[in-house]
């Protein structure tokens, strides 16, 4: 994974979820790099969206890497859900585990028993130094909320880059991804701190031209990498 390059992963939970496959190819086609899946399961965030079951009723009709964001309690038992309906990456969150130990371990059962690549999210209240050196190696994607996870189209916490350069600055050949309020206004900053992979819902599918959009948000990025 190459963490120079800006990516663009499209929030499926902005998409019409009675066109989901379309919707999910139209949006690769328009330029998107990845599908983000937003996966809640109403005891870690307040709301209920997709589970394994969609993900494997979506997997036979595209090609596209499904970046799975869990925003559930109990992430292990998921794994093997997650695996079997076809995920791309396992991404859980550090909140939702009780120690460094278990996810350490959670990561290598990951590996061990999927060929899913695994992720470690933090929510905004959540320091970048939660994330330990050993969780910091063991991972392929270190994901930083720049809103409160529940819902799409919230404001962007833009005081959350911080965080994102400072785990840059501790690997910086990690991919960083950014989610919650990312647009082409937002962008910039958020590959100048050292973000690579911008996921975007709302700004996405809700604009008017929704090429244009994956197309300025990952130029905006990129400039900001490049400078
Ligand atoms: O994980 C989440 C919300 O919890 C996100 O992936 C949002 O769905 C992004 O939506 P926008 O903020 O870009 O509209
Ligand atoms: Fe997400």
């Amino acid at each position: 994974m190459d963490c120079s390059k800006a990516l663009v992963a499209p929030s499926l939970l902005s998409c019409d979820f009675s066109k989901l496959a379309i919707e999910s190819n139209e949006i690769l086609e328009k330029g998107a790099d990845w599908l983000h899946v937003d996966v809640m399961d109403f005891h870690f965030v307040p709301n209920l969206t997709i589970g394994p079951c969609v993900v494997k009723s979506l997997r036979p009709h595209t090609k596209g890497f499904l970046d799975c964001h869990l925003m559930v309690e109990n992430p292990e038992k998921y794994v093997t859900p997650f695996a079997d309906a076809g995920a791309d990456l396992f991404n859980f969150h550090l909140e939702a585990c009780p120690s460094e130990e278990s996810i350490l371990a959670l990561i290598s059962r990951v590996r061990k028993e999927t060929t899913m690549k695994v992720g470690i999210t933090i929510k905004p209240k959540t320091p970048a130094s939660a994330i330990s050196d050993s969780i910091l190696s063991a991972v392929d994607m270190v994901l930083v909320m720049t809103v409160e996870p529940g819902f799409g189209g919230q404001s962007f916490m833009r005081d959350m880059l911080p965080k994102v350069a400072k785990l840059r600055k501790r690997r910086p050949d990690l991919m960083i991804q950014v989610d919650g309020g990312v647009s082409p206004e937002t962008a910039y900053a958020c590959g100048k701190a050292g973000a690579n992979v911008a996921v975007a819902g709302s700004a996405v599918f809700k604009a008017k031209d929704r090429k244009l959009a994956v197309e300025t948000i990952k130029k905006e990025i990129q400039r900001g990498l490049d400078e």
